[in-house]
């Protein structure tokens, strides 16, 4: 079936898509003229702190579950197998941690913005960098975002490329103007269910056309689709346990615990118990998108595994996925249009999210700051103009994107990991290292930055990666093929880091930021605890180390822990549980070495430089 000819698009699925589009921008236009008709920038920006914890908990899915992970999630599993899937084990330490630790410390210092944090706990300066590296990484993260579905919808179906880009573009910067973070709040929770539905629809007719569960079943296991637990401790392979399941928890960390458009929905909550609580809400609902991406990505196996594709359409594993599509979903009228929707539904979330992150950041971070006498007026409709602006760019971010390299899921992975990274490791920094000082912050972001970039373009310019045989039975080429990869692939030196998997370059270089930091701090002269701002630390370290006898603690972290009560002792407890485990897992692979030389490094730092003990 070669469905550029065919018609695949009947009436009904242009209506659906179109009735997508219109019932976002009905909700825009909704709370544009109710509630308070989106006339300050709390209400605009906020949504009036007033919102509760399951609109909160989808709108917080719907910010990172975007088009590139429904192409780009099974288009994994159909080159690579199930391996991915153990991201899902990053979601349990990825959520505690923001809700416990993150959370807690951004909702009772009553911030608009993540970034009003860093200049609380060290200086506008330090603020003004974290606020333009979020918006780089936010603003090509929505190129991305804006261009996968259309790219991949238009080189299979021929459906209109530039007038979808610009239609997506514009509903979403419309209804994002008019109707605040409330509109993109309500929008997201009925485009999440839109998303689902358009996956489910899928694997349904995917299957039964495929033969049943049971034929899938064997097709995907013997051919070699199910991976096993890999726990190989090389941090250069791609995918194994430790890649996604430990390395995956800093990536989630980057998005669900300091990024401004998670930040900001944990803000727009009534009471901070609704925050911490969508924010446990978000995990059932995370490993069930995880699920049906993964699932199609074996039924496209088993449907295609065996036959060669590459003739066809389908140039790059991105647009197998809608060919994929389109083959089973052709001849159901309304089910492609369902699919479509269900891609521009997952585009528009993320996008209007990220509108409006941006549009707060820069009116809360670089404007307001600029200008304390602007009135409410003229702040909200430049806010508006900001979003405007900001859809604008995206479009031309867009483009870009074309340049960029096939696997748009590895793209926006590596996005993440090397800017949202530093970011994670400027918080971090912050909240758990009291001698953390501006100068440490500021020189540790740039470091880790460069050092980000000096490894994602080394890593884009010597990649390569090897997908699995299409065989459908397992068969002797695959065992020779791993053999002579292992002997061959030990690369050394540069290129080896190189090769460090782009699942470790959130954790890696959030690291750096905080090695660099704490170094540079103690050598231009360690903050004391008494000079940070109250409600700034988290006492991780006193919490990490609450077996130590107090007087011992007393000295190491200085932080006295919080008054508390039985109940609030055992939630405490677990806690702690959660926090060791996490610190446990990941120094005792990475960080056990480098956590060495660091106190050996305080040692003689102290003997050489009498610095006065903390
Ligand atoms: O889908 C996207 O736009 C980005 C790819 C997924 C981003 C990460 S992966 C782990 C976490 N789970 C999600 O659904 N999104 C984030
Ligand atoms: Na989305």
């Amino acid at each position: 079936m070669d469905p550029s000819d065919q018609k695949i698009f009947t009436v009904i699925d242009y209506v659906i898509f179109a009735v997508l589009l219109a019932a976002s921008m009905g909700i825009g236009l909704y709370y544009a003229l109710s509630g308070g008709r989106q006339r300050t920038t709390q209400e605009f920006l906020m949504a009036d702190r007033s919102m509760g914890c399951l609109p909160v908990s989808l709108s917080l899915i719907a910010s990172f579950q975007s088009a590139v992970a429904i192409i780009g999630v099974p288009a994994e599993i159909y080159t690579h197998g199930t391996q991915y899937w153990f991201i899902g084990c990053a979601y349990i330490l990825g959520l505690l941690i923001p809700a416990h630790i993150f959370i807690p410390v951004f909702y009772r210092l009553r911030v608009s913005s993540a970034y009003q944090y860093l200049e609380l706990r060290f200086s506008k300066a330090v603020r003004i960098c974290g606020t333009l590296t979020f918006i780089f990484q936010m603003v090509i993260y929505m190129g991305v975002c804006v261009y996968t579905p259309a790219f991949a919808l238009n080189a299979v179906t021929g459906f209109e490329l530039w007038g979808t880009v610009l239609a997506t573009g514009l509903v979403c910067t419309l209804y994002t103007t008019l109707g605040g973070l409330k509109a993109v709040i309500w929008t997201d929770v009925f485009q999440t269910v839109v998303m689902f539905a358009g996956q489910l629809a899928v694997i349904v007719v995917g299957v039964q056309k495929t033969g049943g569960v049971a034929d899938v079943w064997r097709k995907v296991w013997e051919g070699n689709r199910i991976s096993g637990l890999d726990l190989n401790p090389d941090p250069t392979e791609r995918h194994t346990f430790w890649t996604l399941g430990v390395g995956g928890v800093f990536l989630m960390l980057s998005l669900y615990g300091v990024n401004q458009a998670q930040v900001q929905r944990y803000l727009s909550s009534r009471t901070e118990k609704e925050a911490v609580r969508s924010c446990y809400m978000v995990f059932p609902s995370l490993q069930l998108a995880l699920a049906l991406s993964c699932v199609m990505g074996l039924v496209m196996f088993a449907r295609y595994c065996g036959e060669d594709h590459s003739d066809k359409l389908a140039s790059s594993s991105r647009d197998m996925v809608i060919y994929f599509v389109m083959d089973m979903l052709h001849g159901l009228p309304g089910l492609p249009g369902l699919f479509i929707a269900c891609l521009f539904s997952a585009a528009l979330s993320t996008i209007s999210s990220a509108f409006n992150s941006l549009a707060t950041v820069t009116m809360e971070d670089l404007i307001k700051p600029q200008y304390p006498a602007m009135t409410e007026a003229r702040a909200t409709l430049l806010s508006k103009v900001l979003a405007m602006s900001y859809g604008l760019l995206c479009l031309a971010m867009a483009y870009l994107t074309h340049l960029m390299g096939d696997s748009v899921l590895q793209v926006a992975l590596k996005i993440f990991g090397m800017v949202g990274g530093p970011i994670l490791g400027l918080f971090c920094l912050g909240m758990f290292f009291p001698w953390a000082n501006s100068i440490g912050a500021l020189v540790g972001l740039c470091v880790g930055l460069v050092v980000a970039f000096w490894l994602g373009i080394g890593s884009i310019l010597t990649r390569s990666t090897r997908p699995l045989p299409l065989e459908c039975s397992a068969n002797v080429t695959i065992a020779i093929q791993t053999a002579i990869s292992l002997f061959f692939s030990q690369p050394s030196g540069l290129k080896r880091f190189y090769s460090l998997s782009y699942m470790w370059y959130s954790g890696f270089n959030c690291t750096t930021v905080i090695l660099i930091g704490l170094i540079i701090s103690f050598l231009t002269g360690p903050t004391k605890e008494e000079d940070v701002m109250p409600g700034t630390l988290y006492p991780l370290l006193g919490k990490l180390f609450c077996f130590l006898p107090e007087h011992l603690k007393k000295k190491l972290c200085c932080v006295t822990p919080l008054g508390q009560t039985v109940s609030e002792k055992i939630d405490l407890i677990a806690k702690n549980l959660a926090t060791v485990l996490q610190f446990i897992v990941n120094t005792s692979f990475i960080y056990t070495y480098l956590t060495q030389k660091i106190l050996k490094l305080i040692t003689t730092l102290h003997i050489h430089f009498k610095i006065p003990s903390m």
